[in-house]
């Protein structure tokens, strides 16, 4: 059976990307996506975004909703502090065990934890079974329609703390516009929005900033 795009991409960053250096690995993605086969990366240009975001909230522990191939687990990780950590989670099980390989390729495996499973069904587990207390970012880049439902249960679950910033990728396309009435009109919510363009495309995207008041 032929290999899939996310094999592909595998392969190229085994093959060309320096071990333990993230940056030759996000580089090699960005390259390969943007020359022969688009992927829904988070990319270069919203990714500038998501760096200068990351590196203002110095972040300890991170959530991230959809791993895909870890090309943005390795983006927030690589800017992490040394005991900082991300959990990313997964629910495709050949898109999570990709982006392990991958991950590992970048020398972050240390920092990184993929969860393997449905949003829903693991953000509840994250206090008990992942001894996770408060979450102080999380990255939004799975089902469009999950994230407002997802917030919702972010805070529900006590995982949500003053200060707790969400960044959800996509706002614009696909779209999130429900999670965008969801944050702006709810006052334990102050939003900014980051205008920017579909990865490795010339389509209006943003992002969305929303932090949690308490
Ligand atoms: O769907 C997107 N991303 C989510 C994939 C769904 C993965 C999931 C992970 C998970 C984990 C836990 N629970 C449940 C889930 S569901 C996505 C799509 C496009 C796009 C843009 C233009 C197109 F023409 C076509 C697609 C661009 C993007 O940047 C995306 O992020
Ligand atoms: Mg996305």
């Amino acid at each position: 059976m032929d290999q899939s795009k996310e094999q592909r991409i595998l392969n190229t960053v085994s093959y060309n990307a320096v071990k333990g250096d993230p940056e030759s690995v996000m580089k090699c993605i960005d390259k390969y996506c943007s020359q022969y086969e688009w992927a829904m990366n988070v990319g270069d240009e919203k990714g500038l975004i998501l760096d200068k975001i990351v590196e203002e909230a110095d972040p300890s522990v991170v959530l991230e909703l959809g791993t895909y191939c870890g090309y943005s687990a390795i983006r927030i990780a690589r800017l992490l502090k040394p005991k900082a950590r991300l959990l990313t989670i997964e629910f495709n099980p050949e898109f999570a065990s990709i982006a392990k390989e991958i991950i590992d390729i970048a020398g972050l495996s240390d920092k990184v934890t993929i969860l393997e499973g449905h949003s829903e069904d693991i953000i509840p587990q994250l206090k008990k079974k992942y001894e996770v207390e408060t979450l102080d970012f999380v990255f939004l880049d799975h089902w469009k329609e999950r994230y407002a439902p997802d917030t919702v249960l972010l805070e529900e679950c006590g995982l949500l703390r003053k200060g707790s910033i969400l960044l959800a990728d996509n706002v614009v396309f696909p779209g999130a516009p429900e999670f965008l009435k969801y944050v702006r009109n709810n006052q334990r919510f102050e939003c900014t929005s980051y205008p920017s363009h579909l990865e490795y495309m010339q389509v209006e995207d943003a992002m969305e900033k929303a932090v949690y008041l308490g």
